[in-house]
């Protein structure tokens, strides 16, 4: 049986696009038409995934969207800042949305005591760049759900996240999440720092 036909994103929906090594980086930009706001990533991302939390930026139509992690000293925006605004000053990735078509450009960790400090989480599909990694993974996939995808369709969602090699999961992948404990428990002393 093939779900080819359930969409998932954009990026992955016609297979997905392997990235290259070496690939250094590249510019992304808003969907404005006039004065976009440009954000330069001088560096190859990584964890590539998509994910299906209600936080994260999607594409017009999509249920997931796709995010990946790079070292905030490699990030800086390049034009337009202005139009930029913290989407949730209280969440833990504080995204800077443009204020004209409410594309997330980035979003970062401000708690340096958070297990992704230093880690800017950044939507590739923004740059015409060829090369950036690609999703490895599927995150967060049951919180479609909480965007109001009916819970009959999860199977042949979850189907298709298979058939594509992007493993679901209803939160990080397991190395993801054995890093965020792992820190938790040198955090507390249940584990030698
Ligand atoms: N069910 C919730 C889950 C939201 C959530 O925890 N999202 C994750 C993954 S975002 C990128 O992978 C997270 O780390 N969020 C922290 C934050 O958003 O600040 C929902 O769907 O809203
Ligand atoms: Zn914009
Ligand atoms: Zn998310």
């Amino acid at each position: 049986m093939t779900y080819e036909n359930i969409k998932i994103h954009p990026a992955v929906d016609g297979g997905v696009h392997p990235g290259r090594s070496g690939f250094a980086g590249g510019t992304l930009r808003c969907k404005c038409a006039t004065d976009p706001v440009e954000v330069q990533v001088g560096a190859q991302t990584a964890h590539n995934h998509v994910c299906g939390c209600t936080k994260c930026w999607k594409p017009e139509g999509a249920i997931f969207s796709q995010v990946a992690v790079v070292g905030r000293d490699a990030v800086s925006v390049t034009k337009n800042a202005h139009k930029l605004k913290v989407v949730d000053p209280s969440a833990t990735i504080q995204r800077h949305a443009c204020t004209g078509c409410g594309t997330h450009m980035y979003g970062r960790i401000e708690n340096t005591g958070h297990p992704f400090y230093g880690l800017d989480f950044v939507h590739t599909e923004l740059s015409d760049a060829d090369g950036w990694s690609e999703p490895q993974f599927a995150a967060f996939v049951s919180s479609v759900i909480e965007s109001g995808v009916d819970p009959s369709r999860m199977d042949g969602i979850r189907g298709r996240l298979k058939e594509l090699g992007l493993e679901p999961y209803d939160a990080l992948s397991p190395p993801l999440m054995d890093a965020i404990a792992t820190h938790i428990a040198k955090s507390t002393g249940a584990l030698a720092a």
